[in-house]
């Protein structure tokens, strides 16, 4: 058994949706979660627009905030870039890195995932780094091969449990409405908790490793209580405050 004393983080990833008038659903999240105090920290990581003003409609509250991509240079000439010390400034605590959707659309790979982590540990950020097989992959029996590999390129050497967060998103679970099975998520978490405490002992036992991949009400208790499930990484279920706390009430919401 491992990961039983591990705080859980349940994280909502907003994407490129959200305008200021979605700042209710914040809202509504930041209430739901000063009355139930869910044995869990909560996350909202909206688009970089809303981020600071985000930080006002939760300020004084549990939720935490974070980005979902950030450049490794502290600033620069970097059209378009956005630095982890920019995310900290706007009030995150954390930034998503090389989410499947980066890898795929921005080509991005594992040494410049963990360039962007190692940004986000110089800036005070936690990591929440991404990995995950494609559907390709998976048919072909390289599930694990393929996650080892991702981990072994994109977290740094200085990844602690406080600093470094795993998401295991299956590609082909993101915006499908499919989940492995329960036992393939165990499988694939339990090889992840290994290669963790291989490679930083105590601290790589600490790690929360969490699970992405059309989570949802219905299907969240059922994920969440897997062993070294660790919390969860919610995409579509995130923008609607009743969805994600749905979600939450698994730790007590
Ligand atoms: O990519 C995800 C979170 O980062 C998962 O997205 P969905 O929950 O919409 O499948």
């Amino acid at each position: 058994m491992t990961g039983a004393s591990v705080r859980p983080l349940v994280a909502g990833n907003w994407k490129m949706n959200g305008l200021a008038a979605q700042l209710a659903e914040a809202q509504a999240v930041r209430d739901a979660i000063a009355k139930a105090a869910p044995k869990a920290d909560v996350m909202l990581c909206p688009p970089a627009t809303l981020l600071a003003q985000m930080a006002w409609t939760v300020k004084g509250s549990n939720v935490l905030l974070g980005g979902q991509d950030c450049h490794a240079e502290a600033a620069g000439a970097f059209t378009g870039d956005i630095s982890a010390e920019m995310l900290a400034d706007a009030g995150a605590r954390a930034v998503i890195v090389g989410h499947s959707e980066r890898r795929a659309l921005h080509g991005e790979l594992d040494r410049q995932v963990r360039a962007k982590a190692a940004a986000a540990h110089r800036a005070g950020l936690a990591a929440i780094v991404c990995v995950g097989e494609t559907a390709g992959e998976r048919a072909a029996g390289l599930t694990e091969e393929v996650v080892r590999r991702q981990l072994a390129g994109s977290l740094p050497d200085a990844a602690t449990a406080a600093n470094t967060v795993v998401a295991y998103e299956p590609v082909w679970a993101i915006g499908t409405g499919l989940t492995p099975t329960v036992a393939d998520v165990a499988r694939v978490h339990a090889a992840i908790r290994a290669a963790l405490t291989d490679r930083f002992g105590g601290e790589g036992r600490g790690m929360r490793i969490l699970y992405g991949g059309s989570v949802k009400p219905s299907n969240a208790k059922e994920l969440l209580a897997i062993n070294d499930v660790n919390g969860a990484l919610v995409g579509g279920a995130s923008l609607k405050a009743a969805d994600f706390l749905g979600i939450l009430a698994f730790y007590g919401t």
